[in-house]
Order: C-alpha cells, then structure tokens, then sequence
C-alpha cells in the first residue's frame, strides 16, 4: 500500500488557518486532521480530544521525555505539539494527514519529512491579520500584540515553504489549497509510474 501524504498549513496566527481546515474537512471527508497537544488554556466551547489534547506543562513535559510528539514549539508562552503515532498510524494506512501548526514546529516536521507538502497561508495584509486576530475575540490585547509580532519573523520565514496561498476568501484559500493537493497526487502518481517502468527496464535486462 503507498503511503498517505502529509500535508502541513502553517501560517501567523489569526490569518485563518482553522478556518480554511474546517471548510477543507467538510469538502474531503477523507483527509485525516491530526489534533496537536497543547499546554494553552481551552477558549470557549473547545474540546479536549477535539479542538486540542489540553495537558499540564508537566504532561506536556512527559510526552516530550516520552518521545510522544513528532515536533514541539514554545509559542507565545505556551507548549504545542504534534503527537507522533497518529501522523504515522494514518500514513501508513495510506491515509492523507494535514498538520495546522506554527513555523517553528513546521521546520522540525520538514527536517523528518522533507516529502510533506509545505503550504504557507498568507493574510492579504499585515492590517487585515491585525483586525482578524482582534476580531476572533479569544486573546487580550497583549497576547494580541505578541502574536502579532511573531508574525513578521513567520512571514519572513516563508521561503522555506513549498507553496504560499493568499487567504484573501475563505473559498477561493480552499480552492487553491485543494488544486495543490490534486498535483501533489499527480505528481506522486507518476513518481510511483516511472519507478515502476525503471524496476521493469532492469528485470528486461537481467533477463536478457
Ligand atoms: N478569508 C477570511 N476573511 C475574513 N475573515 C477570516 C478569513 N479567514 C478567517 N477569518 C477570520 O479570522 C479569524 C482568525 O481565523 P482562525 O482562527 O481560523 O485563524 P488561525 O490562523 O487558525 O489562528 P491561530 O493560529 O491563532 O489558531 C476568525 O475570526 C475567522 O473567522
Ligand atoms: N508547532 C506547533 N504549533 C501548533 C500546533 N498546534 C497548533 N499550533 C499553532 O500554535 C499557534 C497558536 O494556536 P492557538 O490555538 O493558541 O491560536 C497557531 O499558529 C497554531 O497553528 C502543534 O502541534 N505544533
């Protein structure tokens, strides 16, 4: 069975990145979204198992010790992390898997599977990301300014990514998103055909 692809959103906080996983997971039920551990405080109406694994630092610390995750970042004073066995459970069922997390985590996946599929969400501007982020409503105006000033490192961080998708329209991000998941199979798929003909040329040739 060929393995699933993985694909990593990442992107400053507030440009939209859960909003455009929501709307991708409706419209492909299949693509499998892998739910990061955290040590931030639940927002209103998030679930633990759902939106987050909610931990304690020290049972974050303990899936760290553990080798539990496949990548880890401080960001903005709280712990996030991917927990390992699901991402490789779900590909090697060949499963496609999408990781919504910050740069710094991004890198670490890229330096295990420089094979994903790096997608960058980009906000139309700098203002608009500011009035996104206000205007979810969810962090204090600190937190707010902090993440905003995270953000001009992560953009400038965007080079090390396979594709950068404007979220200008929710529909027309999902839209982009989903042509780049079409070629990346497209791609794959002929990747597996031409090594397919390489493996018959050199059976012809031994046989001969
Ligand atoms: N294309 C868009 N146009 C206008 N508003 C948008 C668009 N996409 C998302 N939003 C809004 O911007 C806010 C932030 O979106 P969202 O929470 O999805 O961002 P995020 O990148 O996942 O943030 P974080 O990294 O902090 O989790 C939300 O209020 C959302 O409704
Ligand atoms: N490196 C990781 N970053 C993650 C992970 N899960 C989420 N995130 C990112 O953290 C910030 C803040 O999230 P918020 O829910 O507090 O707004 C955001 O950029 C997320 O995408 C993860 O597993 N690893």
């Amino acid at each position: 069975m060929n393995r699933g692809l993985l694909f990593v959103l990442s992107g400053p906080s507030g440009v939209g990145k859960g909003t455009v996983c929501a709307s991708l997971r409706t419209k492909m039920p299949e693509l499998i979204y892998s739910v990061s551990a955290t040590t931030r405080t639940p927002r209103e109406g998030e679930k633990d198992g759902v939106n987050y694994f909610f931990k304690s630092r020290e049972q974050f610390q303990d899936m760290i010790q553990g080798d539990a995750l496949l990548e880890y970042a401080e960001y903005v004073g709280n712990y996030y992390g991917t927990p390992r066995d699901f991402v490789e459970k779900t590909l090697s069922e060949g499963k496609d898997i999408i990781l919504e997390i910050e740069v710094q985590g991004a890198l670490k996946v890229k330096e295990k599977f420089p094979d994903g599929v790096f997608i960058f969400l980009m906000p139309p501007s700098l203002n608009e990301l500011a009035s996104r982020l206000g205007g979810r409503g969810t962090e204090t105006q600190a937190t707010i300014d902090h993440r905003l000033s995270v953000a001009r490192d992560e953009i400038n961080l965007l080079y090390h990514y396979d594709y950068a998708v404007v979220n200008d329209q929710i529909d027309l991000a999902c839209k982009r998103i989903d042509a780049i998941m079409t070629a990346e199979h497209c791609k794959r798929q002929r990747f597996l055909h031409e090594l397919c003909n390489e493996l018959d040329a050199i059976s012809t040739a031994e046989n001969v």
